[in-house]
């Protein structure tokens, strides 16, 4: 079990927000920002978070041979490059915040010698086509998780005080897909979506793969470590350790899309507690994405039909976060105003 955040500060940052000059209430969902912001930072009033850093975490994915996306895997590597030179999406809006950012190759199936240090938690080429193999090795996966714990650590020792995590690969909403199914006992109907832009033919093959791969790992799917090997991928699971060593470190963390839904929804019952650590940025058009957040009683700040990944939403909702804390800090108290 994680230890929680500060319940006092965030009882104290309430009664200030209830305090502050408007209608009690009137900040909406603005003001529980502030207050779940104040118990991660065991500060009242919070602090707007000024050195946030963004991990994308890249790998592929055997499934997407499959016919499961819109896009070649081959996308997969050629959008690396564009992380590191920062003309991917999440690199303009991390570039407009202020925000750090550094994309790894977990599992991409290339040899990637730059950008230097990219490959530096590489685990494998790909991950198994969870339709009819397991993603990983029981050692791979201990390796995918400890990779993700490690890089955490380095993003919170480089001054991180929020953390974003993204995600880039071909095929991907398929395992995440299955593995939140899995989580909450869905069926592949209920959790499949268009992805980058399938269509009727692809959406079928798409939930055919997820149907296979949650008979195929049967009971197995049931304990989180070897719902992972069978139905995740070594990107996913470094994702899993991630937001679990960021909740262990009391490092709050802003969610984005169905990647990082899919890696909390494990996280969260292999490392109970961790999910109280992160805010959901946005909700996203895949089924599975919203799923989640309702299981996991997360409200997302934005609802702008997103499905991009790459931490896109969560760095659309930074300036809300950063705007809710500025406001439980600077606004005056509704006693204090001259009468
Ligand atoms: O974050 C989301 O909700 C989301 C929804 C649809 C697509 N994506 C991105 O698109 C890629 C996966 O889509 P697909 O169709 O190839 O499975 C991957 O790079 C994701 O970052 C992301
Ligand atoms: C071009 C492209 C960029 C992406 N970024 C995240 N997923 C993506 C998928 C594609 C196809």
């Amino acid at each position: 079990m994680i230890a929680p955040p500060s319940r006092a500060a965030e009882q104290a940052a309430r009664t200030r927000l209830a305090a502050l000059a408007k209608p009690l209430g009137a900040l909406g969902r603005v003001e529980d920002l502030a207050a779940w912001l104040a118990g991660c930072q065991d500060s009242c009033p919070p602090r707007p978070p000024e050195r946030v850093r963004l991990t994308v975490l890249a790998g592929d994915h055997g499934i997407a041979a499959k016919g499961v996306s819109a896009y070649p895997p081959q996308v997969t590597a050629a959008m690396v490059h564009a992380f590191a030179s920062g003309t991917a999406a999440a690199g303009v809006l991390a570039r407009q915040h202020g925000v750090a950012l550094r994309v790894l190759d977990i599992a991409v199936d290339a040899d990637l010698d730059t950008p230097a240090g990219v490959g530096a938690h590489k685990i494998r080429r790909s991950s198994g086509s969870i339709d009819v193999e397991d993603a990983l090795t029981a050692a791979e996966l201990d390796a995918a998780l400890l990779a993700g714990r490690a890089i955490a650590r380095e993003e919170i020792e480089a001054g991180a005080d929020l953390l974003i995590l993204g995600d880039m690969g071909i095929g991907n909403t398929t395992p995440e897909a299955a593995l939140i199914a899995a989580t909450f006992g869905l069926t592949a109907d209920e959790v499949v979506g268009r992805g980058t832009g399938v269509d009727d033919a692809g959406l079928a093959r798409k939930t055919a793969a997820v149907a296979a791969a949650l008979a195929r790992a049967g009971d197995r799917a049931s304990d989180p470590r070897a719902r992972l090997q069978a139905l995740g991928s070594a990107d996913l699971a470094a994702g899993v350790g991630f937001l679990i060593a960021a909740a262990t470190a009391g490092v709050p963390v802003l969610l984005d899309g169905l990647a990082t839904l899919a890696e909390l929804s494990v996280a969260d019952e292999l490392a109970p507690g961790t999910a109280a650590w992160c805010a959901a940025g946005h909700r996203s058009t895949e089924p599975a994405q919203r799923l989640a957040l309702e299981k996991l009683g997360l409200l997302p700040v934005l609802d702008l039909d997103l499905r991009l990944g790459e931490g896109s939403g969560a760095l659309l909702a930074l300036p809300v976060l950063r705007s809710a804390a500025l406001l439980a800090g600077e606004m005056a108290l509704l006693s204090d105003l001259a009468g």
